[in-house]
């Protein structure tokens, strides 16, 4: 069994158990319920912001543990503060030691798009994203086959959520692609391997349609490489252990976002 493989059959016990003990009926009364959803596609592509989505992510199954005293209050509005288009909170415990609590945390503090990052594989999971006050959803293509992928993302849709579709490879892009999906995102990190490479995404990004916003996650590490995604065509960036190994992760965000921009003023000045 590869980490993916194993990360999935706990999720399948964790949403029984937590199925018998809150039923969708309660996760549907909570205030966050109702709340309107920020666009994810809208603010990753507005021309004044980033792009970036700053990850709340304590550890890893990769990397251990990344950052253990951070505060998900303090460092969710020092991302935003620093320039971020939208958060992804972590809510997996097991694995990434994140909670259902610090996206509500997130929410509570911050008016912008906001992606639960777990391991989706019921649409009852869906449900609860949108009672902690979520506005997306992940839904990895590696972990679900493409008939169930399909019919979770437009559950999502249907609850007026967007979905984000990460995808690893040109197969896993072609088998999983469906209307539902309103973002794509390239993982440069393979979850069976762990290994990460930046090409990834670029080899990828001309095989996913124009009608799609397109992200490039994990290892991002350098603006250089960032200005160099923007370039082959990605919109968004999500970025987390760089930033969270920090001991001020929203510093590390804010020298980092700074310095991009630099960049990009830079070549537009030399254009
Ligand atoms: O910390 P990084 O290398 O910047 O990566 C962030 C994010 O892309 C990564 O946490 C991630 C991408 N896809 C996932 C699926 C589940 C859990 C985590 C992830």
């Amino acid at each position: 069994m590869n980490i993916l493989e194993k990360i999935i059959a706990d999720k399948y016990r964790e949403v029984a158990e937590r199925k018998s003990l809150i039923p969708t009926k309660l996760l549907e009364k909570s205030i966050f319920y109702d709340g309107k959803v920020v666009s994810m596609k809208k603010y990753v592509t507005d021309p004044e912001k980033s792009g970036i989505i700053a990850e709340f992510k304590r550890k890893s199954p990769s990397k251990g543990l990344i950052n253990g005293s951070a505060s998900v209050e303090q460092v969710s509005i020092g991302y935003m503060q620093a320039g971020a288009s939208a958060l992804s909170i972590l809510t997996d415990q097991e694995y990434f030691g994140g909670s259902n609590e610090d996206l509500k945390i997130a929410r509570k503090f911050n008016f912008c798009p906001i992606l639960r990052k777990d391991f989706v594989v019921d649409e009852y999971q869906i449900i609860e994203a949108k009672s902690i006050g979520a506005d997306c959803v992940l839904l990895i293509a590696a972990a679900l086959e493409s008939e169930k992928l399909k019919s979770l993302a437009n559950f999502a849709k249907s609850l007026g959520m967007e979905v984000l579709l990460e995808v690893h490879d040109g197969e896993e892009l072609k088998k999983s692609l469906n209307d539902g999906v309103d973002l794509v995102g390239v993982n440069n990190r393979n979850l069976k391997t762990f290994e990460v490479s930046i090409d990834t995404s670029l080899e990828l990004v001309t095989a996913i349609p124009d009608s799609f916003i397109k992200i490039s996650e994990s290892g991002i590490s350098d603006p250089r490489a960032l200005m160099q995604l923007k370039k082959a065509g990605f919109d968004g960036f999500l970025i987390g252990e760089n930033f969270m190994k920090s001991s001020r992760p929203e510093q590390a965000a804010y020298n980092f976002i700074k310095e991009f921009k630099r960049l990009a003023a830079s070549e537009l000045s030399e254009a």
